[in-house]
């Protein structure tokens, strides 16, 4: 099974398509695509084997997926926490968090005690849109996700990854290798430089869209919202 990649321009042209010819809202990609992201934590690593996840959120639909995952999480029985120091004002991400707050999921701004404290880690800070040098507050947060010592699912892109490119040079991000990686909707190019677990998640791609961008609808099995792809299949 090779399933072929999307690039991040195509990546964005595609969730435009889906939110409007495709009739959807964001609000529903965004939870089906948190949804795979939860169940990605539950095969990486059960409850039994840990229950406590902290949950970095960066300030775009990345993170997004990341309130949406500890959500699901919390329900699953997991402890989540979640760090989110650059909260959008956006309704939807304004609802994502009174939804946690609601479960009395903590928040916390002290990335590193809480990191100290976990049992695994879910990184969704960046996804497709990220550029450029890591801008503040991120910094010290990529640096803490690349030391982690316990395991790291990064959520669509390893986060300070170039797309096309993958890891870093130099900067916070050099040496970033999560343990897990979940690609939504599609691998993104960066998957050529992955070394770990690699699933493929966000269920709603059909055929006939698929075919326009030139990628691959996941072999998805029963009510499966996840794939596991080993990285070498995924490549193209
Ligand atoms: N169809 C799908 O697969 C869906 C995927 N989803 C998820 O959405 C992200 C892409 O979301 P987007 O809002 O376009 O961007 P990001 O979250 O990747 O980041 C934008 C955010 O980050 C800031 N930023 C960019 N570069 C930097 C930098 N160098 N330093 C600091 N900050 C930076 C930027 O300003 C924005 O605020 C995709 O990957 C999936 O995870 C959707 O949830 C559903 C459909
Ligand atoms: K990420």
């Amino acid at each position: 099974m090779a399933l072929r990649t999307l690039s991040a321009e195509n990546a964005a042209a595609l969730d435009k398509e889906l939110m409007s010819t495709g009739a959807y809202s964001i609000d529903q990609l965004m939870e089906l695509a948190g949804l795979s992201v939860s169940q990605a934590v539950y095969s990486v690593q059960p409850p039994n084997k840990g229950k406590r996840v902290l949950v970095a959120c960066g300030p775009g639909n990345n993170g997004g997926d990341g309130l949406v995952a500890a959500r699901h999480l919390f329900h699953y029985g997991y402890e989540p926490t979640v760090y989110y120091p650059k909260q959008s004002k956006n309704e939807l991400y304004q609802r994502l968090t009174q939804q946690l707050k609601d479960l009395n999921v903590p928040f916390t701004d002290d990335f590193p005690s809480a990191i100290a404290s976990t049992d695994h880690v879910v990184d969704a800070i960046f996804g497709f849109s990220f550029s450029g040098e890591v801008r503040e507050p991120f910094p010290k947060v990529i640096e803490a996700l690349r030391d982690s010592k316990v395991p790291v699912l990064a959520v669509d892109a390893p986060s300070s990854w170039n797309i096309e490119t993958g890891p870093p040079d130099d900067g916070p991000g050099k040496g970033f290798m999560p343990d897990a990686l979940i690609s939504l909707t599609a691998p993104k190019p960066l998957v050529k430089w992955f070394k770990g677990k690699h699933y493929v998640g966000g269920r709603f791609l059909s055929n006939v869209v698929a075919e326009k961008y030139g990628i691959d609808v996941p072999p998805y099995q029963g009510i499966d919202q996840i794939v596991e792809v080993p990285v070498k299949e995924s490549q193209l």
